[in-house]
């Protein structure tokens, strides 16, 4: 089997909630991030959400991406831990339902949640408990199916502790060992704080493909402008997604400037946004596109989700319709 992506990262089922202002306030948590939080603060905030209603489905940064690739039709395979309870069997069954194998082994412990609290102005404060998740090692990573891959993608999230880091730094150095493309990306400014010189470093050196919002692009570059971050991004990685939020995002490949213009929509729930943008652009660029034509269908996804509820397409793009948005 060959694969368009081979995506590593947290393996998370997501627990959705829309909530009001005075009760995110009184949670007292930082609103619009993530949180790392232990299984009991978890609990204590289900708690508190209780009565509200809640939907669950498989999550995480990188494996919303992979879920995005093969719902418009791309190949992919992921990479992840989980355990043999209840929340590990979900996850493992919400991929299997779209074609998605996990091959790492499950564990013994508890699988690690994400509870996503919606506001009304469609801003999403995540809260994660990672559990086994953070036990994906090295030798969870197949060089098989790396070896048929044209790309691996992986998320920043893994770089917060070990053995997730080197699990993440064995997968490039396979891909590397293959001729296999290296997409990244940062995942949340919270991280550049701690790795920001192992960061650039991979960008000035394996990745080929770097993602990042405007925020942590201004982290990385010390710039403000979001031209300027690309460039100067661009000046280290081969090619450069740049988001933007509503307005759009910026690619930057073979020296250009490739701006994606936003599309507009009502926001419901931004959650998986940046995760659908990139799953746009790896498919694209995976299957013939130009990156113009990526970003262009990476912004009509990544609306069409700002648009809905959750990080999964509700309603997936058809054949005919990709055709038409991307255009000449
Ligand atoms: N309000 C919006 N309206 C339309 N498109 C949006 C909106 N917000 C985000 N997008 C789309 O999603 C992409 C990614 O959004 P953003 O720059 O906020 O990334 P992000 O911070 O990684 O997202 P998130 O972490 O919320 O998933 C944007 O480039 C854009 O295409
Ligand atoms: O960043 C988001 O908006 C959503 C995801 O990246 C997030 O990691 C998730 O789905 C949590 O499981």
């Amino acid at each position: 089997m060959s694969y368009d992506v081979f995506g590593v990262g947290n393996a998370l089922v997501d627990v959705q909630a829309k909530i009001d202002e005075s009760t995110l306030n009184r949670l007292d948590f930082q609103k619009g991030v993530m949180t790392l939080v232990d299984d009991e603060v978890q609990q204590e905030v289900l708690t508190a959400i209780a009565g509200i209603d809640v939907s669950r489905c498989a999550g995480g940064s990188a494996a919303n991406t992979i879920m995005g690739i093969v719902g418009f039709g791309g190949t992919a395979s992921y990479a992840c831990k989980v355990a043999s309870d209840e929340i590990g069997q979900f996850f493992l069954q919400d991929m299997g339902k779209q074609g998605i194998t996990v091959e790492v082994p499950t564990t013994e412990g508890q699988s690690g949640t994400c509870v996503i609290l919606i506001t009304p102005d469609a801003e999403r404060t995540m809260l994660t408990s990672l559990g086994v998740s953070i036990t994906l090692t090295p030798e969870d990573i197949q060089e098989s199916a790396i070896r048929q891959s044209k790309f691996v993608y992986v998320e920043g999230y893994l770089f917060t502790q070990e053995p997730t880091r080197s699990a993440a730094l064995k997968a490039i150095e396979l891909a590397k060992k293959h001729d296999v493309k290296v997409a990244f990306t940062v995942s949340d400014p919270f991280l550049i704080q701690y790795h920001k010189d192992e960061f650039l470093s991979l960008i000035e050196g394996p990745v080929d493909l770097v993602f990042c919002n405007l925020d942590e692009a201004r982290a990385l570059t010390g710039k403000h402008d979001a031209v300027d971050c690309a460039h100067e991004l661009h000046n280290h990685a081969e090619n450069v997604a740049l988001t933007l939020g509503g307005d759009g995002s910026v690619l930057m490949h073979e020296g250009a400037v490739i701006p994606i213009e936003g599309v507009e929509v009502s926001p419901v729930d931004t959650t998986g946004a940046g995760d659908m943008y990139a799953a746009g652009i790896l498919y694209g660029i995976t299957n013939g596109l130009t990156w113009k034509q990526s970003g262009r269908l990476a912004s009509h996804a990544a609306a069409r989700v700002v648009g809905q509820l959750g990080a999964r397409l509700a309603q997936p793009f058809t054949e005919a319709e990709i055709q038409e948005l991307i255009g000449d």
